[in-house]
């Protein structure tokens, strides 16, 4: 069982004017200088599944400068044998569209099709920063595994913002709180389950590799007091906290108020005291945990995409890292600037050269 690019064509993406490639099953590797347009290629391989892809971008922001006319991506995508077409575009400023094989999608049908995992620089600084960026990297893997984890995030989300709007306007009948309360209950308690599913998922993953890269503990705490686990317990402690709420202008329990911790199990330390290398091999390991833990529940793995990852690692861990991708079968979209990282990947990968051209990016396939 695999997933793979099979073609893909990029329209006024970014720095890409037009980009036309056909690709096989194999891993890419892609060098080229800083600013050739590297990071906005493997993006664009990002919008194939849902959401807002690898730099959290507005549709709008994708579009090539100075033109602005909008950009349109067109892809054919293997899984298992048969091909998806996925066609996504934004029309200039406009919420970005999708179609799969001619049929107009939702973001839910790309999520359950095409699985992107992907590690990229702004990453780095997952375990020093605060919580929503550890939330949002648990959140991603938790959609990854279950798609629907998307819907339950959106449904809480939604419920949150008006029951922090009545906080705000110092609404204190308790009528106005109990449907949306029961809401946030039932979403927060889908949102918390699938976190807990994912933990479990990616702890079992990284027991059953045999892998070069650190394990990282993960747990999930509560930033204050306690982390609610059922809908029952979440709605009493949203009733129990309004008074609190109502004080601090916001909603202060519930799933948005939990924190990913992770150690670095070998050594006994929390992941933000290990040195910049061993943060990046941890979160390495969560991301090939993630895609073995996919693999295993659904029996495809995702494309992967790794952004300046091997230029971090030693040869060790580099030889490592290519040997795993190979082994999980996994299209695992790498960058660098130059063509010597990948040498050890040999022929088991195909090559890309991205160069800048007065402003454009070209892609040649070597
Ligand atoms: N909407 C846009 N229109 C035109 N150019 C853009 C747009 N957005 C970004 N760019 C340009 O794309 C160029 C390439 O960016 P990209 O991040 O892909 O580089 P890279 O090859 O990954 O470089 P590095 O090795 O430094 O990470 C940048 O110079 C940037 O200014």
């Amino acid at each position: 069982m695999s997933l793979h690019v099979a073609s893909l064509t990029l329209s006024h993406f970014r720095s890409h004017r037009v980009a036309r490639l056909r690709l096989d099953a194999r891993p890419v590797a892609i060098h080229g200088a800083n600013g050739s347009g590297k990071t906005n290629l493997i993006e664009a391989i990002s919008l194939l599944s849902a959401g807002r892809g690898l730099r959290r971008a507005a549709a709008a922001d994708m579009t090539r400068r100075p033109e602005a006319l909008g950009w349109k991506l067109t892809a054919e995508v293997i899984r298992d044998g048969e091909t998806i077409e996925v066609k996504t575009w934004s029309d200039a400023g406009a919420a970005r569209q999708v179609r799969i094989d001619s049929k107009a999608a939702s973001q839910l049908d790309l999520a359950e099709r095409i699985r992107v995992l992907w590690l990229i620089p702004a990453m780095d600084r997952l375990w020093i920063e605060g919580a929503e960026g550890r939330r949002r990297f648990l959140d991603r893997a938790a959609m990854s595994l279950f798609p629907d984890h998307a819907t339950a995030t959106l449904a809480y989300e939604k419920a949150m913002r008006e029951r922090n709007r009545l906080l705000k306007e110092q609404v204190r009948d308790a009528h106005w709180y109990r449907a949306l309360e029961r809401q946030m209950a039932e979403s927060g308690a889908a949102v918390h389950s699938h976190r807990m599913a994912t933990l479990d998922a990616l702890r079992t993953a990284q027991q059953d590799a045999t892998t070069a890269f650190p394990a990282a503990e993960l747990s999930l705490e509560p930033i204050e007091g306690d982390l609610p686990e059922t809908a029952e317990d979440l709605a009493d402690a949203l009733e129990e906290s309004r008074f609190r709420d109502l004080a601090a202008g916001r909603t202060l329990v519930g799933p948005h108020r939990a924190d990913l911790s992770g150690r670095y199990a070998a050594k006994d330390v929390p992941a933000r005291d290990c040195s910049t290398g061993e943060q990046k091999a941890l979160l390495l390991s969560l991301i090939l945990s993630n895609a073995r833990a996919l693999k295993a529940r659904i029996g495809t793995p995702p494309l992967l995409l790794l952004d300046e990852v091997a230029a971090h690692l030693d040869a060790n861990r580099r030889a490592a890292l290519y040997d795993e991708v190979c082994a999980l079968g996994a299209q695992a979209w790498m960058t660098g600037t130059g063509p010597d990282l990948f040498e050890d990947l040999g022929d088991r990968a195909q090559r890309l050269l991205v160069e800048d051209e007065d402003g454009v990016s070209t892609v040649t396939v070597e």
